[in-house]
C-alpha cells in the first residue's frame, strides 16, 4: 500500500527546547499508526504539526503525495485529516446530534459560527446531515442520547462522541489524541472495537495513546518517540522486544504489552 502521509525531518522548537525534532514518520493507507511514548516525548506536538494546528518549525508534510507542510487547519480538514482532542472540545450545551452534525458542517470555528446559524435554510441537506449524524452516533453506541446535552453526558460518552464528530466527515486520516484516557476498562474495550471498525471503513488511522490494552490489538504499525526523536518503529510485535523502548518507556509494563501484543494477534487473525 502506498504512504498516505509522510513527514521529512518535521521540526518543531518551543524557545529553547525542540519538542519535535527532524521526525521522519511514514503513515500507509489503511493502517492503525500508533504514536507512543514517555510523557513530553512530542507526540500531541506531532499531531499538531500534522493537522494545522501548529506550524513546523523545519521540515516537509506530505498527505497523498501532496506538500501539505504550510496548508492552514481548515484546508487539511477539507482535504481529509480529522482529529480529536486530548481536551474535549466538545459545544457542552448542545445536544449529542448537533455535536455531531458541527463535524459535517465544518472544520473551523469560524465555519461552525457560520453553521449555527445557517439552520434555517437547505432544509434538505440539514436532514441528510442529521442522519449522517445520527448514523454516526449509532456508529459509537449513542443513539440513546442523541438529544442529551452534550455536557452531561458521561465522560466516556463525551470522547466517544469526540471521535464520532471527527469521523463522521469519513476522513481519510483521522488523528486521535489519546482517546482511552479517562475510560474505563469496558469502554476501553468498546473503543478498540470502534477502532477496528473505522478501519474497516477505510479509515487510516494515527493514534497517540499511553494505554498498551488499546495501542497494541489495533496498531498495524508503531512509531516510538523520545525527547522528541524517533526512537524506533515497528509493528507492536517488534516494538515489545526493542531494548531501547523497553527501557526508555514500556519498562515494567513490557510484560503486560507482550500479552497485549499475543491478544492483537488474536484480535487480527479474527477481524
Ligand atoms: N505551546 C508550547 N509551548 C512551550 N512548550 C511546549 C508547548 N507545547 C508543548 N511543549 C513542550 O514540548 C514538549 C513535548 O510536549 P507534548 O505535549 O508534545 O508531549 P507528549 O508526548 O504529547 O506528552 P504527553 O504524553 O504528556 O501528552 C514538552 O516538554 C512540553 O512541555
Amino acid at each position: 500500500m502506498a504512504a498516505l502521509l509522510e513527514t521529512r525531518g518535521v521540526s518543531r522548537r518551543f524557545g529553547g527546547l525542540l519538542a519535535v525534532d527532524s521526525v521522519d514518520l511514514d503513515v500507509t493507507e489503511g493502517e492503525v499508526h500508533g504514536l507512543i511514548g514517555p510523557n513530553g516525548a512530542g507526540k500531541t506536538t506531532m499531531l499538531n504539526l500534522l493537522s494545522g494546528h501548529l506550524p513546523v518549525s523545519t521540515g516537509t508534510i506530505l498527505f497523498a503525495g501532496a506538500d501539505i507542510t504550510r496548508l492552514p487547519s481548515e484546508r487539511r480538514a477539507a482535504a481529509g485529516i480529522r482529529r480529536t482532542f486530548q481536551n474535549l472540545k466538545l459545544f457542552r450545551e448542545m445536544t449529542a446530534l448537533e455535536n455531531v452534525m458541527v463535524g459535517l458542517h465544518a472544520s473551523t470555528r469560524a465555519e461552525i459560527f457560520h453553521a449555527l446559524l445557517r439552520t434555517r435554510f437547505q432544509k434538505r441537506e440539514e436532514a441528510d446531515i442529521a442522519e449522517k449524524a445520527r448514523a454516526a452516533l449509532a456508529f459509537v453506541g449513542l443513539t440513546a442520547l442523541a438529544d442529551q446535552p452534550a455536557g452531561s453526558l458521561p465522560y466516556g460518552h463525551q470522547r466517544l462522541l469526540e471521535i464520532a464528530r471527527a469521523f463522521v466527515a469519513e476522513p481519510r486520516l483521522l488523528l486521535l489524541d489519546e482517546p482511552a484516557a479517562g475510560l474505563n476498562a469496558s469502554e476501553s474495550r468498546h473503543l478498540v472495537d470502534f477502532i477496528f471498525r473505522i478501519r474497516s471503513a477505510g479509515t487510516t488511522i494515527i493514534l497517540i495513546e499511553h494505554h498498551m490494552d488499546v495501542v497494541m490489538p489495533t496498531c498495524d504499525r508503531i512509531t516510538v518517540l523520545n525527547y522528541g526523536k524517533l526512537l524506533a518503529r515497528g509493528t507492536p510485535k517488534e516494538i515489545r522486544a526493542d531494548g531501547a523502548v523497553i527501557g526508555a518507556y514500556l519498562g515494567k509494563g513490557a510484560v503486560a504489552a507482550a500479552a497485549a501484543v499475543r491478544k492483537a494477534e488474536a484480535a487480527h487473525a479474527a477481524h
